[in-house]
């Protein structure tokens, strides 16, 4: 699913205006509906509602899906924040119509707004992707009052107040909503954790917006859902053998983080590589060989450090980081394998941080290697940024500028391709923000690598399967109880 900018969202609705044809009060119709449709599956006609409507389109909608809502026996009040004198053609169109039907209350100072009883909803239609300067004066005091009071707070589109695709200040006021329904595409404010707040739980209704318009659209920005992430799947044919599906290569693992290893190796295994070859410090042999047999065992010289590596020519792709730590002769051997590796290469963990401090290994680094920095790492690596949107443009920088594909771990997943094109991830769970979880990633790429899919197609679908096997555990064994051997025991596709 492709995300677009405001401009572009402007101009789809214009596009579908002209080229279905429909006008546009029949588009704002479509949409209320499609909104009242999400709301009906939810929430039953107990529940009174109040509706607080601006007066441009995001108002408009929130005048039909008033009526619409009224018409099916739901208790309906309506608010108008009179802001503005001025308003929207199809919000005056509207307001004709819903006025005959429900008493309408017209807001002109912040006193004026109703009291609220609990187990109430609150549909927030007071400014839409239309926003062009942070809230002030009545329409601030009214978001405050709303963010106050008690209930469940649905915003219509985006949440008033908070920018599509740029970031707000942190002093700005916006409608922190449980629900978010937004139309056709998701917005790229919801991708960004300081976001998390101001979108609640986001669900994208289907409005029906010009498809050819959306599929000729340039954007640098996609979301990885079912759809995106079914197509991915590279099938298993009936005459394979294991060389079909590569040989693996990870080195992991130091002493008191031989647990890396076995969980990025479990990953791998799990992840349908056909041989995998593990690399451990001396110390971490026999924990190696019991944890997983299926897998070849490659002992360091070095007790308690990775210092070498076997000779590399079998080994069809080459994951290297969780719990290697940061010791001299890992760092020399970290340099020796950049500069014999002739396959695709994920960097996760310590070799990441190792990175951070020897900065003229990233020019060794071979095209289209994976990076999987979470945060933390990315900042070390990349330097600080000031927002998430600025950090997302320093990831696209930092990729096209070394020529490597970062997964930048979060809520959203951000993988960002060489050529800046950023696939935002749709699965995973905050469950998964527990230790290893990094590690079992880092060998679901190695794997996906050594079967050949390519560094992009592994990197999205990885992600993808990491997230998914993520809420298979989570729905198992809740958030709070999983660990990360649970999202390796629910990989599979
Ligand atoms: N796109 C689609 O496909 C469809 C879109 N639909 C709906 O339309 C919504 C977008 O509508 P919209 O463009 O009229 O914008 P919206 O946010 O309602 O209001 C803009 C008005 O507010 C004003 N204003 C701005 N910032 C302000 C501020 N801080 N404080 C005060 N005022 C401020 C601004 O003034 P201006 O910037 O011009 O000075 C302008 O007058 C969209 O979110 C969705 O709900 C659906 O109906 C159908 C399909
Ligand atoms: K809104």
């Amino acid at each position: 699913m492709k995300i677009l900018n405001v401009n572009q969202i402007r101009e789809m609705d214009a596009a579908t205006i002209q080229n279905e044809p429909i006008s546009s009060y029949n588009l704002m119709e479509r949409a209320s509906l499609a909104f009242v449709k999400w709301y009906e599956e939810r929430f039953d006609t107990k529940k009174s509602i109040s509706v607080f409507c601006g007066k441009g389109n995001n108002g408009g909608d929130g005048l039909a899906i008033s009526r619409i809502l009224t018409g099916k026996g739901y208790h309906v009040r309506v608010f108008i924040i009179e802001y503005s004198k001025d308003a929207s053609k199809d919000f005056q169109q509207n307001l004709e119509k819903v006025e005959t039907l429900i008493q309408i209350k017209s807001i002109f100072e912040p006193n004026a707004m109703p009291d609220f009883v609990d187990d109430h909803i609150i549909i927030d239609a007071l400014l839409g992707s239309g926003l062009s300067r942070p809230v002030s004066g009545l329409l601030e005091e009214i978001i405050k009052k709303i963010n106050e009071a008690p209930g469940t707070i649905i915003s219509v589109d985006i949440a008033s107040g908070l920018y599509v695709d740029k970031s707000n200040e942190k002093s700005d006021t916006i409608i922190k909503p449980d629900h978010t329904v937004t139309f056709q595409l998701p917005k790229l404010a919801f991708m960004m954790p300081q976001n998390a707040v101001f979108t609640g739980d986001w669900h994208v209704v289907d409005i029906g917006l010009d498809k050819k318009f959306i599929e000729d659209s340039a954007t640098p920005y996609y979301f990885t859902d079912q759809s995106a992430g079914d197509k991915l799947v590279k099938s298993r044919e009936k005459f394979s053998h294991k060389g079909t599906f590569g040989h693996a290569f990870i080195l992991a693992g130091s002493y008191g983080k031989i647990g890396a290893a076995v969980l990025s190796s479990r990953a791998c295994a799990h992840s349908g590589a056909g041989l995998l070859t593990v690399h451990v410090p001396e110390c971490g042999y026999e924990i190696m060989q019991i944890s997983l047999p299926e897998a070849m065992i490659s002992v360091d010289s070095n007790r308690n450090n990775i210092t070498s590596f076997p000779d590399l020519e079998s080994f069809s792709a080459i994951g290297i980081g969780p719990g290697i730590g940061q010791e001299p002769l890992t760092v020399r051997a970290l340099d020796q394998l950049l500069e014999q590796i002739k396959v695709p290469l994920i960097i996760d963990a310590d070799a990441l941080n190792i990175l951070s401090k020897h900065p003229d290994l990233l020019d060794k680094l071979p095209a289209k290697t994976i990076l999987s920095p979470h945060p933390k790492e990315f900042q070390r690596l990349a330097g600080e940024s000031v927002n998430e949107f600025d950090r997302l443009e320093l990831a696209r920088n930092f990729a096209e500028k070394y020529n490597v594909i970062i997964c930048l771990k979060g809520a959203y997943t951000a993988v960002i391709l060489t050529n800046g094109d950023v696939h935002f991830n749709s699965t995973g769970n905050a469950g998964m923000a527990t230790g290893g979880s990094g590690d079992v990633l880092t060998g679901i790429l190695t794997s996906l690598l050594a079967q050949k899919y390519t560094p992009e197609n592994a990197a999205i679908f990885g992600v993808y399967q990491h997230g998914l096997a993520g809420d298979k555990a989570a729905e198992k064994k809740t958030k709070t109880a999983m660990i990360a051997s649970d999202i390796i025991e629910n990989l599979g596709w």
